[in-house]
């Protein structure tokens, strides 16, 4: 019975459960989801916090910051947001991401992300770097923020590459900004690991070329000893060097902000303060949605170019628009009379304002001078210029870009010690009186005789100005080798340099708005075209003011600079003469460039004529620059017209030659070959004749002493404030560094030169 019984047993369980399975299937998943729900409960109730940091990944030791209640509620939140997936170390090939894509992703993040998470990453051996690093934690955690959280600090000795630097952590409303703080090593540590890494990551056609370009940015901060690495050719802060270079390709131009350098034994805490501030301003730009900058092209980019010129023409909207307040209506047209083919005899320094009486009726309403949307205004917006309101306009020029990046300033900071990065170049007036076959304008800016447009207040062109060239700047921040420090200090501008294309006395409101760059403490040098004598009369304090001086003949002067006015030559040399009038109380300079064919053989008499008639202090040489076709039609230059350095040389020394033999003392002061240009200048004023210590020979005529060419800027505005009358006597600054002295060269030592595709280019001596 009981064996029939068992044999029956499947078969009474079998009918059961097709009778009551729903039931049973519905009470064990209600048992299950009970089960399930008691241990997450447990499990949340023992879960301890160790550490505030975001992003600790699972198996890395996380380190201990003493944060805020609030602080700790915000980095938690970050914590469980975004930690990635536990990584499984070495256990096989690396995950694919996407298929390689060749082309790189934007460098500005467009969308506002919620909150930017700040990673530091840090290697040490020796201890240093991760005290900086700590440091910079602490320090970026007291200033942190709702939008910009306190960082997380990782060592990268404990920390699973794959899990940051395969693939960037992921949060909702989070964008992630890392920071790395790396010293250099010339022997084998885990840091090569880590270099390995990144290019391995880089090399994985498997991987994503830009595999972190979700990352909201990066930069890099070096540590290097200059004692015994004096310079990055000889090993200063190479690693990090690399570093910067692959994170520029794993990000797609990612780059944040410079990478920044620091020697421990001098001054890295100094430049660690520089780099944080840039990095917190960058972030806090990130949060705003203000992005990396965007617009130059190359900016950010991953591969070192070099090429300073192509930058130079982006295709970004570069308008700053002016209030409505400070302008008149604008139309459509612009009053480009480029293609005029005579001399319009018309008086040229007249206003709109002061034109010839003529009835309201028939008085033609003003135009903008150059209108946006008008061909001019995109062919110079093409060339890199960004207009400021209707008329004037800011660049940043190639020195400017070179400077930032230690390789030179222009041959201005040999001569008066302006660093380029601190300069801004800009004009008030886009508009010219002439069409000088050499004009780099390529004949896009607009001509006429008398000013016919609207006129911007000063105060809004100076604004504009300065938030133009500002924006350039910050365009900068992402390219290759732009030096941390360099990029800090162009934030403020020091000196502006109104001479980049057209005529800025033509601008009626030109001493308004010269007060207004000195009352900023930023200098001036002012460049006219010798064709305006009513303004150069009226002209304020210019801290140097320079007459372009582009023939020493009449017929020579028509054939270079084919003014647009029949007594061209007059006005010329009555600005001679209002020159050698203010001499007493400007810096005056006589500015020839040189034109192969045109204006070099055999004018050297007639232009020492001329520096007799206006006795400037200064007289600058300089070989025209060949830019493409400088004029239309067969006008244009050629290489044929450039002189090479030595023909500069030589129209100099007989330049000097001649001026000896009419008695006037000049000497040969500077050069900058790099840049074709010689320096000529007053003996008498600038040179200081040989006291203790003083030795200095060349260029002095055989008499010991030094030139003293360099301007004394605090000086200048001392002068300036006082409110007395004062000369360019007044201000003359220290002595004319050696490096720039004639047969020197005139290039810093202490930047790096190099050619166009940026390797480094040794340098040529010469001159004698
Ligand atoms: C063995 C050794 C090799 C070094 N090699 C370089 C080098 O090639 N370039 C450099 O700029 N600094 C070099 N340094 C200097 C270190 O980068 C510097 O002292 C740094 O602060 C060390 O950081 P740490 O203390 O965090 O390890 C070297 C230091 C040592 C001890
Ligand atoms: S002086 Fe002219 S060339 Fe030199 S940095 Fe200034 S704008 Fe550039």
């Amino acid at each position: 019975m009981g064996a029939t019984m068992l044999c029956q047993l499947p078969g009474e369980l079998l009918y059961l459960w097709h009778t009551h399975r729903a039931e049973v299937l519905i009470s064990a998943g209600v048992l299950f989801a009970i089960v399930r729900l008691a241990v997450h409960w447990r499990a949340r109730k023992t879960k301890e916090v160790l550490t505030p940091l975001a992003l600790t990944p699972t198996g890395e030791k996380p380190t201990l910051l003493p944060l805020g209640k609030e602080q700790q509620a915000r980095a938690i939140e970050a914590i469980e947001l975004a930690a990635p997936k536990p990584s499984r170390p070495h256990a096989g090939p690396k995950r694919v991401a996407g298929a390689k894509r060749l082309k790189s992703t934007p460098s500005a993040t467009r969308d506002a992300p919620d909150r930017i998470q700040p990673l530091i990453f840090f290697y040490s051996f020796g201890g240093s770097t991760q005290t900086y690093a700590e440091q910079l934690a602490h320090s970026l955690q007291s200033t942190a923020t709702e939008h910009v959280l306190p960082p997380a600090i990782h060592d990268l000795a404990d920390t699973e590459y794959d899990d940051f630097f395969l693939n960037s952590p992921k949060a909702p409303a989070t964008a992630y900004f890392y920071l790395l703080i790396l010293p250099t090593y010339n022997i084998d540590t885990n840091l090569s690991a880590f270099l390995a890494h990144l290019q391995e990551v880089h090399y994985d056609f498997r991987i994503d070329t830009a595999n972190l370009s979700t990352l909201a940015g990066y930069s890099v901060f070096g540590l290097g000893d200059q004692q015994g690495w004096p310079s990055e050719d000889e090993g200063f802060c190479t690693q990090a060097v690399e570093a910067d270079r692959w994170m520029a390709k794993l990000t797609g131009r990612k780059r944040g902000f410079p990478m920044g350098v620091g020697d421990v034994s001098g001054d890295v805490e100094k430049r660690l303060k520089e780099w944080e501030e840039g990095i917190r301003g960058v972030m806090g730009d990130l949060a705003e949605g203000k992005g990396l900058g965007e617009g130059v092209r190359g900016s950010g980019d991953a591969v070192e170019s070099a090429d300073d010129e192509d930058d130079e023409h982006g295709d970004e909207p570069d308008v700053v628009a002016l209030p409505k307040k400070g302008r008149r209506k604008t139309t459509t047209r612009t009053d480009d009379l480029e293609d005029m083919k005579v001399p319009i005899p018309v008086d040229f320094t007249t206003t709109a304002s002061r034109s010839k009486p003529a009835s309201t009726l028939t008085r033609p309403v003003p135009k903008a001078m150059v209108p946006i949307g008008s061909p001019t205004h995109t062919a110079l917006t093409k060339q890199g210029y960004q207009i400021v309101g209707s008329h004037s306009g800011v660049k940043i020029c190639r020195w400017t870009k070179s400077a930032l990046r230690g390789r030179g300033s222009c041959y201005k900071f040999s001569f008066y010690g302006i660093a380029s990065h601190l300069c801004m170049e800009a004009t008030p007036s886009l508009s010219c009186s002439n069409k000088c076959v050499f004009c780099w304008r390529h004949g896009t800016n607009p001509v006429g005789t008398t000013w016919r447009w609207e006129v911007d207040a000063p105060d809004l062109v100076f604004a504009g100005m300065k938030e133009g060239h500002y924006r350039k700047i910050k365009m900068m921040r992402g390219v290759p080798g732009v030096r941390a420090e360099r990029f800090s200090e162009a934030m403020r501008i020091r000196h502006c340099a109104l001479s980049l294309v057209g005529e800025p006395i033509f601008y009626p409101h030109i001493n308004e708005l010269l007060a207004m760059l000195h009352a900023e403490h930023i200098s001036s040098f002012l460049v006219c075209n010798a064709q305006h004598p009513d303004q150069l009369a009226a002209l304020g304090p210019v801290t140097q003011l320079y007459v372009s001086i582009d023939a020493s003949n009449k017929d020579s002067l028509r054939r270079i600079d084919r003014p647009l006015h029949r007594d061209f030559w007059e006005r010329f040399l009555r600005c001679m003469d209002i020159l050698k009038a203010k001499r007493f109380t400007h810096r005056t300079v006589f500015r020839l460039t040189l034109v192969k064919g045109f204006n070099i053989d055999e004018e050297a008499e007639g232009y020492a004529a001329l520096v007799a008639r206006a006795l400037p202090a200064f007289v600058e040489v300089k070989g025209v620059t060949f830019c493409g076709t400088s004029a239309k039609g067969t006008e244009g230059l050629t290489m044929g017209n450039v002189p090479f350095y030595h023909e500069v040389q030589a129209f100099v020394l007989a330049l000097e030659a001649a001026l000896l033999r009419r008695g006037l003392d000049y000497g040969i002061a500077a050069e900058h070959a790099h840049s074709c240009c010689v320096l000529l200048a007053d003996r008498g004023r600038f040179f200081r004749r040989a006291g203790a210590g003083l030795s200095i020979t060349a260029g002095g005529g055989g008499v010991e002493g030094q030139w003293h060419t360099l301007i004394d800027y605090a000086a200048f505005f001392r002068c300036l404030e006082s409110k007395n009358a004062f000369g360019p006597e007044d201000y003359v600054g220290a002595a004319t560094p050696e490096w720039a002295a004639w047969g020197q060269g005139g290039f810093d030592p202490r930047d790096e030169r190099v050619d166009r595709k940026g390797r480094p280019k040794v340098v040529e001596v010469v001159g004698e």
